[in-house]
């Protein structure tokens, strides 16, 4: 099933009356649930404005943007915020963390924000969370107290709290070390391989490799390219499954309280897959 589809979406950007940019020329693209696919292309191509577009953050000027069956083109601002909070993961290459909260108030909060998860659920999974990004440590500490590293990986455990259909990322590696970076895709990976889609756009090839698929912009223009080996992981998959089954848990019980039987069957599909990875556990 696609978590995404973009229908001959087109951005032009309007300078004045007589000038204008065509940042997205008819780009479809349609992203299935459990892929990773790398967004490349040189500066200009259009790659912030189709994340802007697949994030709804951004309209395009004609086409269409289908999320999980439903048009967002068609949505108002409010359900466009409520939906984006509940079903998009971003994660930016300056992290974006609030600082005068702690890594675990950080992730906590889209979860209280949605109003969905109790404190104890919230506080729970964002403990699991940090833990399954490796900084479960460093819980109590503020972003300025985190390597840039630490950071983002915080940020992906941000990103996860609302089991979000797809997460986005923006140049995810560009303002950390190689090794931090290595140690981050290393994570995608894990996450990935327990079910997590993920959009990702970068000029870094090292990054590029993580990608299942890969899909090249130019001069606004989609085109199908490329594909990369995915090599094995460095993270204790198990672990992170175990740390995963329980975060999914929580959203089967907050998904059942408020009768989303659609999110239901599909939390407990994913949990019978985990369930194999997890083992008798
Ligand atoms: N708000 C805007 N108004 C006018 N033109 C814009 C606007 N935003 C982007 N553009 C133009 O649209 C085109 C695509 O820009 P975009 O930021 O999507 O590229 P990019 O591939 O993300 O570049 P980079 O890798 O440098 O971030 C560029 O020509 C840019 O100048």
């Amino acid at each position: 099933m696609a978590v995404i589809e973009l229908i001959n979406v087109s951005k032009r950007y309007r300078l004045s009356e007589s000038v204008y940019v065509d940042a997205l020329m008819e780009v479809n693209l349609s992203v299935e649930r459990g892929e990773i696919v790398v967004v490349m292309g040189p500066s200009g191509s259009g790659k912030t404005t189709l994340l802007n577009i697949m994030g709804t953050l951004d309209k395009p000027t004609a086409g269409k943007v289908i999320v999980e069956g439903s048009d967002v083109t068609e949505m108002d601002e409010e359900d466009l915020t409520r939906f984006r909070l509940r079903r998009i993961g971003f994660v930016f290459q300056q992290y974006n963390l609030l600082q005068n909260l702690t890594a675990l108030e950080n992730v906590e909060l889209p979860m209280l924000m949605s109003g969905l998860y109790s404190r104890e659920e919230a506080e729970t999974k964002a403990r699991l969370l940090l833990e399954l990004v490796g900084v479960g440590d460093r819980a109590g500490n503020k972003p300025t107290q985190l390597s840039g590293g630490q950071q983002q990986r915080v940020a992906v455990a941000r990103a996860m709290g609302m089991d979000p259909s797809f997460i986005i990322m923006d140049e995810p590696t560009g303002a950390i070390d190689a090794v931090s970076a290595a140690q981050l895709l290393s994570i995608i990976r894990a996450i990935n391989a327990l079910g997590k889609t993920f959009i990702i756009a970068t000029h870094n090839p090292d990054v590029a490799r993580i990608g299942k698929r890969v899909v090249t912009l130019r001069n606004g223009k989609l085109s199908e390219g490329g594909s990369a080996e995915v090599r094995a992981d460095a993270v204790d998959i198990r672990r992170a499954a175990a740390a995963y089954k329980r975060c999914l848990d929580i959203d089967l019980l907050v998904n059942k309280r408020i009768g989303a039987s659609n999110e239901v069957d599909r939390i407990e599909a994913e949990l019978s897959v985990i369930s194999s990875i997890v083992g008798g556990d």
